[in-house]
């Protein structure tokens, strides 16, 4: 029987925990089993229930404070990610094996995770040689998405973690309760783009030739290729969550290898109806 797992990714501050609070309780409030693993080794606080926790085998404080490493923030946290790489045993025994498990990991935000670094893509390769079906999901903040230029740098990021991970993604506009009226409908373009009608409308506002022309060609290679679509998620709202979860089940064919009910036979149908007779008639005929 297969696993599930959710890689919540994105820049920092996008709603990567907080996505991961509101499916769970999403969750418990529909009646399913999901749980969640924290891979942030500089969290600080989050408001969910964990399954496991990675500053359980290593936490970015320690690696700033020691001596002989000498690593800020940063550094600190890719470290500690590749300290996690080489551990992947700790995460075996912390998860465990349930079958149909459906497990989020919440991720850090730091993007250089999902652009170049090896250890994303060692994850997922890793659950799945566990019999995990993995979806990543990319959470882009809302609030910096209502520019074109600024939507174009937040697909450029999506894109790249799609790229280098090869796994089904969904990408995710967060803190949509924040938007305006004014602004939600604005962003309304943004969910479903046209880039290259996006690209007219703002290219007078490029001065340079060349940056024109690059831009127009990244806008083509998105559109063309119809890589990248938002689902919007405002956490005050169950049925616009419920919608994002079922795009993400699809993905992962989460519920096929669920018992399928026969469905009610038809109330209206005579009793009586031969259908042997009716295929005998229409062939005498
Ligand atoms: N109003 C509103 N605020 C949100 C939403 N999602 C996140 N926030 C707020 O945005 C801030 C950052 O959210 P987090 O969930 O911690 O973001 P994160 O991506 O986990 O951040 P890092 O782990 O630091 O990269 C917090 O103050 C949240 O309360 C949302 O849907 N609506
Ligand atoms: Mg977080």
């Amino acid at each position: 029987m297969p696993r599930y797992a959710q890689l919540v990714m994105g820049p920092a501050g996008s709603g990567k925990s907080t996505y991961c609070s509101t499916m769970i309780q999403h969750a418990e409030a529909i009646n399913r089993s999901v749980q969640v693993v924290n891979l942030d080794p500089a969290a600080e606080h989050f408001d969910y229930p964990v399954m496991a926790d990675i500053r359980e085998l290593i936490m970015v404080d320690d690696v700033m404070e020691d001596e002989s490493l000498r690593f800020g923030p940063n550094g600190g946290l890719v470290f500690c990610m590749e300290y996690f790489a080489n551990n992947f045993d700790w995460l075996e025994e912390s998860l465990g094996h349930v079958e149909d498990d459906y497990i989020l990991f919440d991720c850090p935000g730091q993007i250089e995770l999902y652009t170049h670094l090896p250890v994303m893509r060692q994850l997922v390769e890793q659950l799945q040689q566990w019999e995990f079906r993995v979806c990543g999901v990319f959470l882009v903040d809302s609030q910096f998405m209502v520019e074109t230029f600024k939507f174009i740098s937040g697909i450029m990021a999506a894109l790249s973690a799609m790229v280098s991970l090869e796994i089904p993604t969904v990408n995710i506009m967060t803190k949509m309760d924040l938007l305006s009226p004014k602004a939600k409908k604005e962003i309304e373009k943004y969910l479903d783009p046209d880039m290259y009608s996006m690209m007219e409308d703002n290219s007078v506002t490029i001065r340079s030739k060349k940056f024109k022309k690059l831009t127009k060609a990244i806008c083509g290679l998105i559109d063309d290729y119809s890589m990248v679509r938002f689902l919007p998620f405002d956490r005050t709202d169950e049925e616009g969550i419920n919608i994002v979860l079922q795009h993400i089940d699809f993905s992962i064919q989460y519920g096929e290898d669920l018992e399928f009910k026969e469905p009610k036979e038809p109330d209206e149908e005579p009793d009586n109806t031969n259908y042997d007779d009716f295929f005998q008639e229409k062939v005498e005929d």
